[in-house]
């Protein structure tokens, strides 16, 4: 069954903080979008993704992801991750009832398409997620019909998904673990080869798409 994907985006100048200094302090909001752009251009192209909606803090300032044929709604209020993609899950919902919803991280600038399909098969609709390659974050959940999405997004969220029900997902799908938070998560994609936008900004080899 083919999915919509809600992705949660902050602003780019006031995420991924911890990622400070990888680039010079202007290039920061370039270097985080990147790596949503990145993430996305593979995420549309996958057998099985049928939307993607981004849920946005501030639209205009993610506005460049629209060429990749992604949807950008604002985020309701300042309620935080989990709260901007239960409004992602609404509105997919509502136009979809009883199709299979995901959550992803829009962090993921290796990210082949591959993976993601292959995550979807293992899935086969029930209510599951990938953990990140340390295996204590969630860079993907699912939810079929009849489920809710239920995100526990935050620290810890693997656990979190783990004692909600939700099944922890066993391929390796090396890109799709490979969610980019600090320093050290950066030199890891880099050793796997990033999309174009990111590649180009950091002057690395581009992966073959
Ligand atoms: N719309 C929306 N997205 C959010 C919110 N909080 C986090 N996100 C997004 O959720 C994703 C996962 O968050 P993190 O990996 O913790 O990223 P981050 O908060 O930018 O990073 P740090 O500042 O280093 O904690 C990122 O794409 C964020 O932009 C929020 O309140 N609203
Ligand atoms: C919000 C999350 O992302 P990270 O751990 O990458 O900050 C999460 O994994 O639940």
């Amino acid at each position: 069954m083919d999915v919509d994907l809600i992705v949660p985006m902050k602003r780019p100048a006031e995420g991924k903080s911890r990622l400070r200094g990888a680039v010079v302090p202007e290039r920061h909001a370039e270097l985080v979008l990147a790596l949503a752009y990145d993430t996305l251009s593979a995420a549309t192209s996958a057998d099985g993704v049928r939307r993607v909606l981004v849920v946005a803090a501030d639209p205009a300032s993610v506005a460049d992801l629209t060429e990749l044929g992604v949807e950008i709604v604002t985020e309701p209020s300042r309620g935080g991750l989990n709260s901007a993609l239960r409004h992602g899950e609404e509105l997919l919902r509502r136009d979809r009832p009883s199709g299979l919803v995901g959550a992803l991280q829009a962090d993921l600038p290796a990210l082949r398409t591959e993976d993601l399909t292959a995550a979807l098969a293992e899935a086969a609709g029930q209510r599951a997620f990938v953990a990140d390659r340390q295996g204590t974050g969630t860079t993907l959940l699912l939810a079929g019909a009849g489920n809710a999405l239920a995100p526990r997004f935050g620290e810890g969220s693997a656990r979190a998904h783990t004692a909600s029900g939700a099944t922890p997902l066993t391929i390796a799908a090396e890109s799709l673990r490979a969610d980019v938070d600090t320093a050290d998560d950066l030199a890891h994609v880099r050793t796997l080869g990033t999309g174009k936008r990111t590649s180009t900004l950091l002057g690395t080899p581009c992966v073959a798409m």
